[in-house]
């Protein structure tokens, strides 16, 4: 079983339950009076899909009918349990979520995909761009990293790849490049890692780090499974 106390209001506790199969008796129970009486809410099966390998629940820091139950999906109520709503996602089997105390819409979800940040449910696509009329990304500052070893190079590389190309890459919000000047090197390389490019008349791009003999280390040469599967590099 799971169990999440209402951080808005901590007579209301919900029990997430199991049980077994062919009765079939399990589901989401809530109690209005900090577990002194239980009735069950929700008899809904893709509650406890999951719930022999793991079974998670958490309630809504600001609303205390706000209710999510992580299976194989991730599911929402915003009546107190009593129906639910899938959440979409990068992969299946949602295994923890952490949702921000001061601002409920700010969230971070883990599943087998990895983790995802939904900052505003509102929010329909991102556009990133340069501030001025300059430049988009000048890239790196090669005198940042110009005295590592082979290995540290590997690690920043594989750090950064993870960070922020492909955190943009697998954001579920659309990501728009609005390329308005230099886009280069790693700045290139987030300019393709965004879902769209759009380039002004002055945009100017290249991979200058190739003069020093470095091989552009984040997607621009070899790309992803994303790019297999769709050429769109
Ligand atoms: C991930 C990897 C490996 C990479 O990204 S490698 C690729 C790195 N990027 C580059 O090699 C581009 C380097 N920059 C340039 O070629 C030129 O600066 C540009 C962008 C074409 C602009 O040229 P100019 O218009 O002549 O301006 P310039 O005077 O060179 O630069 C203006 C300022 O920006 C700074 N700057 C330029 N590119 C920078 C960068 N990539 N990182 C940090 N600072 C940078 C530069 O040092 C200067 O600073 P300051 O005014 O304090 O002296």
């Amino acid at each position: 079983m799971a169990i999440s106390v209402s951080p808005v209001n901590s007579n209301k506790v919900f029990a997430l339950i199991e049980s077994d199969s062919d009765q079939d008796k399990g589901g989401l129970f809530v109690s209005n009076n900090a577990g002194k009486t239980w009735s069950m809410v929700s008899g809904d099966n893709r509650l406890v899909q999951r719930a022999w390998y793991y079974i998670e629940v958490f309630t809504d820091p600001k609303d205390e009918d706000i209710v999510y139950v992580l299976s194989a999906p991730a599911l929402r109520s915003e009546d107190g349990g009593k129906t639910w709503k899938r959440l979409t996602g990068t992969h299946g089997d949602f295994h923890d979520l952490w949702i921000n105390p001061d601002n409920n819409k700010n969230m971070v979800i883990a599943n087998d995909g990895g983790a995802e940040l939904d900052e505003d449910n509102e929010t329909k696509a991102i556009i990133i761009t340069g501030n001025g009329e300059k430049a988009f990304v000048a890239g790196a500052d090669i005198s940042e990293f110009a005295h590592f070893d082979v290995s540290q190079g590997g690690e920043l590389a594989a750090k950064g790849q993870e960070l922020l190309f492909d955190f943009v890459e697998n954001l579920s919000t659309p990501v728009i490049a609005a390329v308005n000047g230099f886009a280069l090197g790693g700045g290139l390389e987030l300019a393709m890692a965004c879902h769209f490019r759009v380039a002004g008349v002055n945009a100017k791009m290249g991979l200058p780090e190739t003069t020093l003999g470095l091989i552009p280390g984040y997607g621009s040469c070899h790309g992803n499974d994303t790019d297999r599967k769709h050429g769109d590099r």
